[in-house]
């Protein structure tokens, strides 16, 4: 079908200055429908940088940025009405933020916090709503008895788990990830990495994440881009990349962190 023909986001040539300094330079790239796009790199590579401008949270300084639309039309984000871009994020998007706090909205409960993205594609049915939010809560794990408590009162893992639900419930095609295990236990990690690894699976979602952890990247990406001074070092399938780097800047990455 003519929807699925071509990328689902396509980054050209896009820049982000913060005055002199550079925080992504001349980036180019695809995401395809189903893929799952790793942006790896040491603190201060340009990474959430990046994120952002494509995600058009940061308005970038040049280049452009096409997402092909449900309606299969490739649209420039940048020149989106801001309304239409706010839907995107609330629908057909979903931002995964390092911080639960700054997906979440900590003070009404977990049932709201997933039953208001509900509300945002046009779900008016109460009984349905909160069908559909217990059913999302035990798919992340969380017990439907915790569906009338506030994220105040869950645990970092649980909160990171809601904000999942809540990205996740009205079936996004894109979801952008920032470091999303990043603030947890390492137990607690391993839990929320398997977890969402059957979810996007499942759900055949396109991912983009950025993280710093080459574990990460290597249990859920596709593919891997490595950002060095908002460079793109290299670009190829995970396995490859993190097997057989190719830049030296690769090698020095994968040998210093993966080797135990
Ligand atoms: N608001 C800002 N104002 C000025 N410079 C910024 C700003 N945000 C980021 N930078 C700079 O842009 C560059 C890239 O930063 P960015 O935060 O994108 O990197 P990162 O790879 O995501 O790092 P981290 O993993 O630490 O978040 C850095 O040199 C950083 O100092």
């Amino acid at each position: 079908m003519a929807a699925h023909d071509g990328p689902l986001l396509s980054v050209r040539d896009l820049t982000k200055r913060y005055g002199q300094r550079i925080g992504c330079d001349d980036i180019s790239f695809d995401v395809w429908p189903g893929e799952v796009l790793a942006i790896v790199g040491e603190s201060g590579s340009g990474k959430t940088t990046l994120l952002n401008c494509i995600s058009t949270r940061l308005p970038a300084t040049s280049g452009t940025v096409t997402y092909q639309m449900r309606d299969g039309q490739p649209r420039n984000l940048f020149e989106m009405e801001e309304a239409e871009r706010r839907h995107l994020l609330r629908t057909d998007w979903g931002f995964v933020h390092q911080n639960p706090a700054d997906g979440l909205r900590m003070t009404v409960s977990a049932g709201a916090n997933v039953g208001e993205r509900l509300m945002a594609v046009g779900n008016r049915h109460y009984g349905q709503i909160r069908e559909t939010a217990t059913d999302w809560l035990s798919r992340v794990e969380i017990m439907a008895e915790r569906i009338d408590d506030q994220p105040r009162a869950f645990s970092g893992g649980m909160r990171q788990r809601l904000q999942i639900a809540r990205n996740l419930v009205t079936a996004p095609r894109l979801v952008f990830m920032d470091e999303p295990t990043g603030g947890l236990d390492v137990s607690v990690q391993a839990r929320l990495l398997d977890l969402l690894r059957g979810l996007v699976a499942d759900l055949g979602l396109a991912v983009i994440i950025v993280t710093h952890d080459l574990a990460v990247a290597r249990l859920l990406s596709d593919r891997i881009m490595v950002m060095k001074d908002g460079h793109v070092i290299e670009t190829g399938l995970t396995d490859r990349v993190l097997d057989d780097p190719q830049a030296p800047y690769t090698q020095l990455l994968v040998s210093s962190i993966l080797q135990v």
